[in-house]
């Protein structure tokens, strides 16, 4: 059977505590009787905010929903006030994190030897990093490819070969975060296809795509990525539920 389409969210700093757990468990229903999780055809993944970790990995406890959080710090544990270790979220339940966000290179100042250093502690302690990549202005995608390619091979710069923990790689195009649309669906495939590659010949790795994604796209991008990285448009819950059909109509065409 085919690999499951990766079908994530990350909850940004959206909603507050409740509500986040809220939704959690809408999204916990929805995959419990959905066939395309059930059968496997979908393995899905969700990133809340620190603070909620803890509950919602109690609400998805008897399903298999990767939980991850947003962030990790470059060090292993110590005296590094207000930070939260790789070793601690693992020892937690957490499955993955998020590591090269676009909002945290700009908004943060996250160079690249400390992304590389955040690969490298998620990977150490048995966290798939969800590595996002991507170009910052609209332009030729085999330009973005190139670009995407470069940002992975310096991220993975300290992590040990051959690598021993799955990674997820997300494709976002820091233009198309946050905007009215995703990019175009030919920009997509032609950078998604490109990374791909090169992951297959270096080590593996699965490429996602991010930046306004929503129910309907997964469909029009024909097979050219391994999943989803859903932001805003996924708020209300039942878009989940109409992408996990969008999941299930490619596998029963692909029959
Ligand atoms: O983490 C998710 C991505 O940054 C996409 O967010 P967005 O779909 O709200 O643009």
């Amino acid at each position: 059977m085919a690999a499951p389409l990766l079908i994530g969210t990350s909850l940004k700093m959206y909603f507050g505590y409740q509500k986040t757990l809220d939704w959690c468990r809408q999204v916990t229903d929805i995959a419990r009787q959905h066939p395309a999780v059930t059968q496997g055809h979908a393995a899905l993944f969700i990133m809340p905010s620190f603070p909620t970790l803890s509950p919602v990995l109690e609400i998805v406890r008897d399903t298999d929903i990767r939980i991850g959080a947003q962030n990790l710090s470059d060090q292993p544990p110590g005296a590094w006030t207000g930070e939260v270790s790789a070793a601690m979220l693992a020892e937690m339940g957490c499955r993955c994190v998020e590591v090269g966000h676009a909002e945290r290179r700009r908004h943060f100042h996250e160079d690249e030897t400390l992304i590389a250093a955040k690969t490298a502690q998620a990977m150490a302690n048995g966290l798939s990093p969800v590595l996002c990549v991507g170009e910052i202005e609209q332009g030729d995608p085999d330009v973005a490819a190139s670009e995407c390619i470069r940002q992975v091979e310096s991220a993975l710069t300290d992590v040990p070969q051959p690598r021993e923990t799955d990674l997820i790689v997300a494709y976002e195009p820091h233009w198309a975060i946050g905007a009215p649309q995703p990019a175009s669906k030919e920009h997509i495939s032609a950078v998604c296809i490109k990374l791909q590659a090169w992951l297959d010949g270096h080590g593996g790795g699965r490429v996602i795509y991010g930046g306004s994604a929503g129910p309907g796209l997964l469909s029009r991008l024909e097979g050219s990525v391994q999943g989803m990285f859903l932001g805003r448009f996924v708020h209300d819950a039942s878009a989940f539920e109409q992408i996990l059909d969008e999941v299930m109509t490619l596998h029963d065409a692909s029959r």
